[in-house]
């Protein structure tokens, strides 16, 4: 359950008053997430979800999330929105930390994606790539392949207690990644980490996107690649093909997908199973005390970076150009 920072009723309430949206009702901390603490508000205007904002999150960072929620629902995706202060501050502090409260989306994540929930990621991760065209804000990719070496650093001395022999072998993937990063292929706003928990369906039908908080400039297929890890693995953590077709075949029916981000595509993997073994390696390491979180376990991505290892083309994994 992921909620650091706790709320008093008298913060709460002094908070609440600052919003046109009734009095509080009730307030729950979310059983999910790791990043921030979450909250689901029960007013008596309704639902909404008041987020506080914690260690990964540059406060200055938060304006360009915030205002590209507002961008891309303008522009017909479906996904949270912030609501205003009275004052029409879209941002306040609460308990110390940066907050904001934002519209409630209904549906639920899958929690076992199938090739139907797949194509639809697919399109709707395109769809958002194009509806980010026009989104003025700029945001590098603060955890991209420039950060992973520190990210590992801070982990180096403990690695080989997760797993035995992990720093060598992290450092070795580093070398590689760093001397081959992909440059210069179609770029524009992504996500940066749509996982089956950050994607909602009514049914079969997707219903929306949230958590926006990775959000930054950086290659639309490392964005693809990000999705073909996070849905297209089997619980037993190998490579579903039917899966990873299905999303890149939705994702093409509405963006084209050129053939340098296609040969990229095993290497952005390569990088974005790294990314995420680094941040799950770091908070598996560092769990708050009295933080109330289940940390992600780095393993798991150490499994799907080994089977990148040995992927030399996208057609082995499968996929067509
Ligand atoms: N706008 C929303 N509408 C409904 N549920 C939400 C919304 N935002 C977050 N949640 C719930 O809170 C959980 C954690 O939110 P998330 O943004 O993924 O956390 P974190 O900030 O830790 O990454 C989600 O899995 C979902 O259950
Ligand atoms: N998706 C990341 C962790 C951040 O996830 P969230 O649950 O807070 O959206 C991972 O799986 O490592």
């Amino acid at each position: 359950m992921a909620v650091y920072t706790d709320v008093s009723d008298e913060d709460l309430a002094a908070f609440v008053a600052l919003y046109d949206i009734g009095d509080t009702l009730a307030l729950k901390g979310i059983a999910e997430g790791v990043e921030n603490s979450n909250f689901l508000l029960h007013t008596t205007s309704g639902y909404f979800i008041l987020t506080l904002y914690e260690k990964r999150v540059n406060p200055a960072d938060l304006p360009f999330f915030l205002e590209l929620m507002r961008h891309l629902a303008a522009r017909g995706i479906s996904c949270p929105q912030p609501i205003a202060a009275r004052s029409g501050a879209m941002l306040g502090e609460l308990a110390g930390r940066p907050a904001a409260i934002i519209s409630f989306l209904d549906g639920m994540w899958v929690r076992r994606p199938k090739r139907e929930h797949c194509a639809e990621l697919g399109e709707a991760l395109a769809r958002f790539h194009l509806a980010g065209a026009d989104f003025a804000g700029q945001r590098p990719n603060t955890l991209s392949v420039d950060s992973w070496r520190p990210l590992l650093g801070a982990s180096l001395d403990q690695a080989d207690t997760v797993v035995p022999g992990l720093a060598a072998e992290l450092t070795a993937e580093l070398d590689h990644l760093e001397s081959r990063w992909p440059t210069g292929l179609p770029a524009g706003v992504i996500h940066a980490d749509l996982f089956p928990d950050n994607v909602f369906f009514i049914g079969e039908r997707l219903s929306g996107l949230i958590d926006f908080y990775f959000a930054c400039n950086d290659a639309f297929a490392y964005d693809v690649a990000i999705c073909l890890n996070a849905w297209c693995f089997e619980p037993d953590l190998s490579f579903n093909v039917t899966k990873a077709r299905a999303l890149l075949n939705g994702y093409r029916q509405v963006r084209d997908f050129t053939d340098a981000e296609f040969a990229a595509l095993p290497l952005l993997a390569r990088g974005s199973a790294l990314r995420f073994l680094l941040t799950r390696l770091h908070d598996w390491l560092r769990v708050p005390p009295g933080a109330l979180v289940t940390p992600k376990d780095p393993r798991e991505y150490l499994r799907k970076l080994r089977f990148h290892q040995g992927v030399s083309t996208a057609s082995d994994y499968g996929l067509a150009p």
